[in-house]
């Protein structure tokens, strides 16, 4: 039988069938953020165990710290402090790698372990966060477990699965300018709705996937959560291996060019058969924007306000704040927002950038920048990219899942309308009664230099 990528992964990992008709799987990586990282990890030290591979456990800061540039342990979330403390001390007490508050290296940990090429194609990787999926962009297994699959990771280097099917979506076409991959994904949800691949492995495939950078295949991938899927995963590629070669974790040398060889051999073969295939043409997509409060209520930006068609629509729409029939382009906004482990990398910025570049943000906006990690800020700042959007109004902040998450801490306020680069628009997402519309980079950009909902393109025109 022809295997497809994922059949390759399962098969390479799996230790052995269970009783159960789950399989045992090996885990070679475990992320472990602050907010349930730190849970299990307190649990298994209550527990009087050992872990079993420290070099394999990896700890990041990012959900609860605060994104202020003089930032200590304390935080805007009450509690907070404590898990940013416990989390440190179980680091430190069981040897554990630390990407630290302060840290050059600190940032989102679905944006710092590519970074620290953590990630590698081939490799089951698993952390208590439901946007693991985005590292699948590397031909990784990487999918988001809860804390006390965590806790048995950490002790047995092993979680029972039952294996998810499988869905190969083939992007076709080509996008018009000013469509990114996040404006794919977000087309791709209200097409498929937002339990669209409840229990599927989803490989991203076909010419529109081969043509992105590493960046907007993250993008892609982060959202297959948004579509309900177990996980998505992409085959690697030399963009891939580019992406990867410099990051501290990273094989070197013989090594290296012996893992690129094998990592070539991941994918689907030639007349691998998957559970469900979908094909899904880009061509005629235009900007996508969010009305409602699920990733599924999407339309093109440039039209209408759909009508309710049942009872949870009218809902949202009552929530939002918003009038069936209206153009999107007729609401002003009170905040914009370019942040998250969806869109925070430094392509992510330097594309706003170019549209912010010698303009203001328009009164009365908040306007926040919070890049994905130190290194994305950094970078930003040799470029210039930080003078670029404070000189236009922007805060520049420290990286930090920030107002993508409101019960982290930092939000915005009562009932504000915001413009977001973020991956969910629920209720109270982003603060109290939040009304987020989620969008590309661009569309942020420019919306918060016209106070209004507005892609790039129509700015050009004014
Ligand atoms: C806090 C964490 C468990 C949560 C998740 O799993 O996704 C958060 O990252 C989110 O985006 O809502
Ligand atoms: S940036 Fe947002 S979506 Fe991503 S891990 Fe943090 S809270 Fe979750």
């Amino acid at each position: 039988m022809s295997h497809t990528l994922f059949d390759k992964i399962w098969d390479q990992h799996c230790i052995a069938p269970l009783k159960d008709g789950s399989d045992l799987i090996y885990i070679d990586r475990l992320l472990l953020h602050e907010r349930t990282g730190s849970v299990a990890l307190k649990a298994v030290e209550e527990d009087g165990r050992s872990i079993a591979n420290p070099a394999h456990v990896f700890c990041v800061m990012d959900h609860i710290l605060d994104t202020y540039e003089d930032r200590s342990d304390q935080t805007t979330m009450p509690s907070g402090t404590d898990f940013i403390q416990s989390h440190r001390m179980s680091a430190v007490k069981y040897n554990l790698p630390l990407f630290d508050v302060n840290d050059e290296t600190q940032g989102i940990v679905h944006v710092i372990s590519p970074e620290q090429a953590i990630v590698l194609p081939g490799l089951t990787v698993v952390c208590p966060d439901s946007h693991t999926c985005t590292q699948g962009a590397f031909g990784a297994l990487a999918w988001g477990i809860g804390s006390t699959q965590a806790e048995h990771a950490l002790v047995t280097e092993t979680l029972s699965l039952t294996k998810p099917n499988s869905m190969r979506i083939t992007l076709e076409g080509s996008p018009q300018d000013g469509v990114t991959a996040k404006d794919i994904v977000l087309a791709l949800i209200g097409s498929l709705s937002a339990g669209g691949a409840v229990g599927y492995v989803v490989e991203f495939a076909g010419p529109v996937v081969e043509e992105m950078d590493m960046e907007a295949r993250m993008t892609l991938c982060n959202m297959a959560v948004e579509f309900s899927a177990f996980t998505a995963l992409i085959a690697p590629d030399q963009k891939t291996f580019d992406y990867l070669k410099a990051g501290p974790y990273a094989p070197k040398g013989k090594e290296w060019k012996e893992a690129c060889k094998n990592w070539l051999a991941l994918k689907s073969e030639e007349n691998a058969v998957f559970d469900q295939e979908i094909t899904f043409d880009v061509s005629a997509l235009l900007p996508s924007i969010t009305w409602g409060t699920s990733p599924e209520h999407m339309i093109a930006l440039s039209s209408p306000v759909p009508s309710a068609t049942d009872s949870s629509t009218q809902r949202a729409l009552d929530y939002m704040g918003l009038n069936e029939g209206d153009l999107l382009t007729e609401y002003s906004i009170d905040a914009a927002f370019i942040g998250s482990c969806t869109n925070s990398r430094i392509s992510d910025l330097r594309r706003a950038a170019t549209i912010i570049k010698g303009r203001k943000v328009a009164d009365g906006v908040t306007a926040i920048v919070v890049p994905g990690s130190m290194k994305v800020r950094a970078q930003a700042e040799k470029e210039g990219i930080d003078k670029i959007f404070k000189e236009a109004g922007f805060e520049w902040r420290k990286p930090g899942c920030s107002m993508c998450f409101y019960a982290g801490g930092e939000h915005f306020g009562f009932q504000e309308r915001v413009i977001t680069t973020t991956n969910r628009n629920f209720e109270s997402r982003q603060g109290p009664k939040t009304r987020s519309h989620l969008a590309s980079p661009e569309t942020v950009a420019a919306s918060a230099l016209m106070g209004k909902i507005i892609a790039a393109s129509m700015l050009e025109d004014l």
